[in-house]
């Protein structure tokens, strides 16, 4: 089921989802002042971050909290194995609302599923796919999370291009992003052609080409304003 066209942009306005991505617990509060739907905590990125960190923020933060462990082969910091992912979320999920699964570790998925947290089912890559291969990605990611996201690098504009024909037809929701800084000014294009979810900073990015959550919103409003 792709996108449905007939509905106004605004419309898409209404549907898109700000998320801040934060690599210290120092940074939680300046997030959750931006008022995001959700915050997502870079465990990888993180030196330590305990259940008693996450009771403290759970006491006085309503917004949803997404748990995040990405392995250094799509571009974060975290070598282990599915079993050390495991240990290393587990004591912190009962705070979660949603959680970030690879495919690489996404055997414990039921599990997580077993404790009523909503699964982003993740895939990064350095390459550009091309139709097939994103489509079977995207059915992939499906088997085992509510929210597919798909993050890859386009390496000309007739990739931007692509990607966002890639978005539109998906079935939704899904979250399609880019890597890197040289076509960041996709990820607001990718939000108005369907993607559900954008990844945003509120003053340090966890990622090269992250907007900061105003700028985002301000993007989205002006490209926006006319519908
Ligand atoms: O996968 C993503 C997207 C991201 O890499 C970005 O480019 O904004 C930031 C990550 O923290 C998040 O888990």
């Amino acid at each position: 089921m792709g996108w449905n066209h007939n509905r106004p942009l605004s419309w898409r306005w209404f549907q898109m989802k700000y998320i801040i991505s934060i690599n210290d617990l120092s940074q939680f509060d300046v997030a959750a002042a931006e008022d995001p739907w959700a915050i997502e905590l870079r465990l990888d990125l993180m030196e330590a971050c305990t259940p008693a960190d996450l009771q403290a923020i759970r006491s006085g933060w309503n917004g949803l909290l997404l748990l995040t462990i990405r392995s250094t082969d799509e571009g974060g910091r975290f070598a282990g194995d599915a079993d050390e992912w495991k240990r290393r979320i587990e004591l912190l999920l009962p705070y979660a609302d949603m959680v970030d699964i690879e495919r690489r570790f996404s055997l414990h998925a039921d599990w997580v599923r077993s404790l009523k947290k909503t699964i982003i089912a993740s895939y990064h890559t350095e390459e550009m796919p091309d139709s097939d291969q994103f489509s079977l990605c995207e059915q992939e990611l499906r088997t085992y999370g509510e929210i597919p996201k798909i993050v890859v690098s386009p390496k000309k504009n007739e990739d931007a291009v692509t990607l966002l024909g890639y978005t539109i037809e998906a079935e939704k929701p899904i979250c399609v992003s880019i890597m890197g800084s040289g076509y960041a000014w996709l990820r607001p294009l990718l939000l108005v052609m369907g993607s559900g979810y954008a990844y945003c900073h509120a003053g340090n990015a966890t990622a090269l080409g992250q907007y900061h959550i105003r700028e985002m919103r301000e993007i989205i409003r002006l490209l926006l304003k006319s519908q």
